[in-house]
């Protein structure tokens, strides 16, 4: 459900590249429970202020807040354990490990105990239903035995997600989720992002406009550098300058 509260807020965030304005003075509010978009032109910026959320870049001025707290100087890591997720952030997959052992994997990290406490067949076990719970959910049940390297793109995608969902985050962070993908598999990965969404947050910088039509509840669109409109996303799409700012580039 989506409600008022916003969970992430950027006030004027702006990035500076050796004196290239990159980002200038962004504002964006997401609210908890929204499937939020993040859309513009080549070169506008998204990238960027993608990277300032996640805390993959600092911020040359302004301030980022998660939940109400302060997570401007904060490392990736930190805001992960917080519950701030950037996929493919932690969750590299590896080629010639299986589904499931991908999934082990990625659910040993965030732990803070002992490795030996690790070695107990008990917490394995317990370990292995909830990887496969988890496989489940983005439906890759038919292929947990098989290594990673031999899923089909969209099937990669998906694998990315479970485990970045493995860290158990309140709000995901995606990039692009569906670039490089055919249609069936954008429908299915559409169908993946409205199902994780329930009870979490999603942020997703997406170039595909009929997905973002089709899945967000509001859009945030930039250029160069800058906030263009912020809304739904039939009412960005109407505004003249967004439709300006498009015009003549790749997008649909
Ligand atoms: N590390 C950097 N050093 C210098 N300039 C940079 C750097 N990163 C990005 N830029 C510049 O900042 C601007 C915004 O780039 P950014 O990648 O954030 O845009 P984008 O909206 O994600 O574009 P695209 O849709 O093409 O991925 C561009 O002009 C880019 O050349």
């Amino acid at each position: 459900m989506v409600n008022d509260t916003p969970i992430l807020t950027a006030e004027g965030i702006t990035m500076e590249f050796r004196g290239f304005v990159a980002v200038n003075n962004v504002n964006l509010s997401v609210r908890e429970g929204s499937i939020h978009a993040l859309i513009g032109p080549n070169g506008a910026g998204k990238t960027t202020v993608f990277n300032m959320l996640t805390k993959f870049l600092t911020p040359t001025r302004g301030r980022i807040e998660f939940r109400g707290q302060d997570i401007t100087t904060l490392k990736p890591a930190e805001v992960a354990r917080l519950g701030l997720v950037r996929s493919f952030q932690i969750s590299a997959v590896f080629p010639h490990l299986t589904v499931l052992d991908n999934v082990r994997v990625a659910l040993q990290r965030p732990s803070q105990l002992a490795t030996q406490f690790w070695r107990s067949s008990r917490v394995l076990s317990h370990l292995d239903d909830r990887a496969l719970e988890l496989i489940d959910a983005v439906n890759l049940s038919s292929y947990a035995h098989l290594p990673a390297v031999e899923l089909p793109y969209g099937r990669k995608r998906a694998l990315e997600i479970a485990t970045t969902l493995a860290l158990d985050p309140t709000m995901l962070l995606l990039d692009e989720p569906m670039a490089g993908m055919g249609h069936e598999d954008i429908g299915r990965i559409s169908d993946l992002i409205r199902q994780i969404s329930k009870g979490r947050t999603v942020l997703m910088v997406e170039h595909n406009l009929h997905v973002v039509s089709d899945l967000c509840d509001r859009v945030t669109v930039l250029a160069r550098g800058e906030i263009l409109a912020d809304g739904s996303y039939d009412a960005v799409s109407a505004d003249p300058r967004v439709r300006e700012a498009y015009m003549g580039t790749e997008h649909e």
